[in-house]
This record gives C-alpha cells, sequence and structure tokens, in this order.
C-alpha cells in the first residue's frame, strides 16, 4: 500500500511515538484552551505567558512552578497542553507518581516516559539513544511539563539533562551548552510536600538529594502561585470557615512559621478540633472516628472516596491493619484496598489507586476502581 501524503511535511509519520501525541482532537482542544484561559487568574496569566512565550519563540527555558496545593497547577498544565496540542505540537506531560501522572492530560510516569534507570547516581543518563523514535519524539516535543517535582531525586533531572543535551545536539551542536539542550522544561511542585526518599538519610541528606540542590538550579526561573483555588472553587461549602482555617494552619506547618524547635526537633501543637482526646485504645479509636459505622457504609463508594487514614510508616499501617475493627471488615467484600504497583497506567491502575474489593476467589481478587478517590482530592467536588 503506498502511504498516506499528508501536508504537514515535517511530521514523521512513520514514528508511532509522534503519531500518538499528534491524535488530538484539536478542534475540542482549541475550545477548551478558550475555556480554561478566560478563567485563569491573574497569576495564573502571568505564569502561562511567561512559559508560552518561551515556548513560541523556541528560546527554551527551564522554569519551576512553585505553589502549596490547591493553587493551579494542574490547572496550568491542562491550559498550557491545550495550548500547544490545540495547534497540533507535542507537549510531554509526565509526572514523578503513577497516580499524579493521572491528573494531567496525556500523563505518563517520568521514569517511564523518560527511560530514567532505577538506580540513579551522579552519572546516570536515560536510556535514550540519539536518532531512535524516542528521541525523536522529545526532540521534537516543544514543552516538557514535570509535575510533583520535589519528590524525585535531582539526579533524575540531571540525567535528563545530560540526555537532552545529547540527543539535541545530534541535530544542532550549538544546543549541547544549554540545559536540557534548549528545551523548554517546567517542572511544578510544592517544596513543603514529599522530598526525595533517601533510606536512613540525614535531613541534611534529603535536602541535598531535592533539585534545588543540583547544578541546573541557579539556571532555573522560579514561578510562583499564591492563591488557593480549591477553597474558591468550594466557596458554596458550609465547612468554608474551617476549610480556610485548615488550610492556613497547614501552610503555616509547612513553612516552619509555628511551632517551636528544641534540639533539632520541631514541635507543633495540634489544634484541639482535630484530636480524638477520649480513647482506650489509640487505633481502634482513630478507624471508628474516620470510619464510622464501616460495615454498614463499606458498600457506599462516596463514604469510601472521602476518607482515608494516612501513616508516616509502613510498620503503622501493618498495625493499623491488625486491629481487630478493620480485620474483620476484611471478610466482607467492599473492602476498600490501595494498589502499591504501577500494573497498567492507561487504565488508571498505578501505585496509589484506591480499589474496592467486589468479590475474593482463590487465586482472583475483584476489585473495581474507586474512581475520582485521590484524585478527587483535586476534582472540583
Ligand atoms: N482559574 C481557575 N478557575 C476556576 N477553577 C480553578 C482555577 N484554578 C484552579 N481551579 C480549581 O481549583 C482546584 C485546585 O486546582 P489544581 O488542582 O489545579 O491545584 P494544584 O496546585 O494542582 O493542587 P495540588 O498541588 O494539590 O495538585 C481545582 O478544582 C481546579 O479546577
Amino acid at each position: 500500500m503506498p502511504l498516506p501524503v499528508y501536508n504537514e511535511d515535517e511530521v514523521d509519520y512513520s514514528n508511532r511515538l509522534i503519531r500518538d501525541e499528534m491524535r488530538y482532537n484539536k478542534g475540542a482542544l482549541t475550545d477548551e484552551h478558550q475555556e480554561l484561559l478566560q478563567n485563569l487568574t491573574d497569576e495564573q496569566k502571568a505564569v502561562y505567558k511567561k512559559i508560552m512565550s518561551a515556548v513560541i519563540t523556541n528560546s527554551g527555558g527551564f522554569f519551576f512552578l512553585y505553589g502549596f496545593g490547591g493553587t493551579g497547577k494542574t490547572f496550568i498544565w491542562r491550559t498550557l497542553s491545550a495550548a500547544i496540542r490545540s495547534k497540533g505540537d507535542i507537549v510531554l506531560t509526565v509526572a514523578s507518581s503513577g497516580i499524579a501522572s493521572l491528573l494531567l492530560p496525556g500523563g505518563r510516569t517520568s521514569h517511564s516516559r523518560f527511560v530514567i534507570p532505577l538506580n540513579i547516581n551522579e552519572d546516570s543518563t536515560c536510556n535514550i539513544k540519539q536518532g531512535t523514535p524516542l528521541a525523536n519524539l522529545i526532540v521534537k516535543a516543544k514543552l516538557i511539563i514535570w509535575d510533583e517535582a520535589p519528590m524525585m531525586h535531582k539526579y533524575c533531572f540531571e540525567a535528563l539533562d545530560k540526555t537532552l543535551r545529547d540527543i539535541i545536539s545530534y541535530k544542532d551542536a550549538s544546543k549541547a551548552e544549554l540545559p536540557f539542550g534548549g528545551k523548554t522544561v517546567v517542572l511544578g511542585g510544592d517544596f513543603r510536600q514529599i522530598l526525595p526518599v533517601i533510606p536512613k538519610g540525614t535531613r541534611q541528606d534529603i535536602v541535598n538529594a531535592t533539585v534545588n540542590s543540583s547544578y541546573l538550579w541557579p539556571q532555573c526561573q522560579l514561578l510562583t502561585l499564591t492563591k488557593n483555588m480549591r477553597l474558591q472553587s468550594n466557596a458554596n461549602d458550609t465547612h468554608l470557615e474551617e476549610l480556610r482555617d485548615f488550610s492556613n494552619w497547614i501552610l503555616k506547618v509547612g513553612d516552619g512559621s509555628i511551632g517551636s524547635s528544641i534540639d533539632g526537633i520541631d514541635k507543633v501543637l495540634i489544634p484541639n478540633d482535630l484530636l480524638i482526646n477520649e480513647y482506650t485504645d489509640p487505633i481502634a479509636s482513630i478507624v471508628e472516628s474516620i470510619y464510622p459505622d464501616f460495615i454498614t457504609n463499606c458498600n457506599d463508594p462516596e463514604y469510601l472516596q472521602q476518607r482515608a487514614i494516612l501513616a508516616p510508616t509502613l510498620d503503622m499501617v501493618e498495625s493499623i491493619n491488625q486491629s481487630d475493627h478493620t480485620y474483620s471488615a476484611l471478610e466482607h467484600v467492599g473492602v476498600p484496598v490501595m494498589l502499591l504497583r504501577n500494573i497498567d497506567q492507561s487504565a488508571g491502575l498505578c501505585n496509589g489507586t484506591r480499589l474496592i474489593v467486589t468479590k475474593l476467589g482463590n487465586q482472583v481478587i475483584e476489585a473495581k476502581v474507586l474512581s475520582g478517590q485521590m484524585v478527587g482530592r483535586k476534582s472540583d467536588k
């Protein structure tokens, strides 16, 4: 069969990776872009314009979009992606974790998209060779968006930097000296949230592993968002005042501006309304207070979506799971579980996805995705 002839002469349609990235519905994205753009706040618009101008002029640039949870980072990623894809150009959207990548349009994990080695060190590069389909896709991309960047080791960004310089300078040697080979790269996230995990690492080791300790950081332009849009979009919530107080308090904890530090140990006073003051068995009372009437409600997806118990270590999770209360519930189908492996990202099955067990077989567990779950935290609800 003769190959179809396309007008856009530059596009390499024999490259499946490029073809997949060009398969977006441009008309629908143009409409979406218009709507998102209209809704951007002034500070969001300033960020959008700055990044788009680097993309449009092809001048490249390394940016970090810094904003606490709910300031609209994901909203900006959506606007940027729609702007670029509606013109038939390519934007690669990645996130450090599978669950965060589900929130990005066309999102993938950074490790899978850029073939970042699992055991990474100072000299690592991504496993991408010059001239391969993946290299050509990356060369062609107008923008790389990398969300939840603070939780990744700086070596991951450095590996991508070295690789981009390599594959881009293959065609244009002058780019070898520029960060990320002159590509426009935007990282996003909040340093108050999760930082890289360094087993048995000290505070210094962790700080030293973050992207702002990288050789790349001095070249990074910091963009900031400061307004909590999640509170705005929940304006009719009857608990708005409570939400606002909680949001302010948690920000202060993150900024280290409340509490006291004695011998390097920080102590923060937890407000009384967040505490469970009366209990005999602490774990049972946390379970009872978060999951009241669990047995009656355990088949109600909304009830399960709206609550979770977070624990700082796996040992703690183990002891909560061992508690009589949850254990007796395990005999019932309907128990909520969380996947710990990236199984099939396109189906939303990745590390962190929550599901409800619907059937327990001898070899097979059947379960239904609790859609809107951790993701629900970010949805408009
Ligand atoms: N300009 C806007 N107009 C209307 N709604 C907005 C706007 N910006 C953000 N939102 C809404 O506010 C909520 C929070 O925004 P978003 O999820 O983009 O924040 P985020 O910074 O990515 O948060 P997180 O760090 O928790 O991922 C979402 O429901 C989003 O749709």
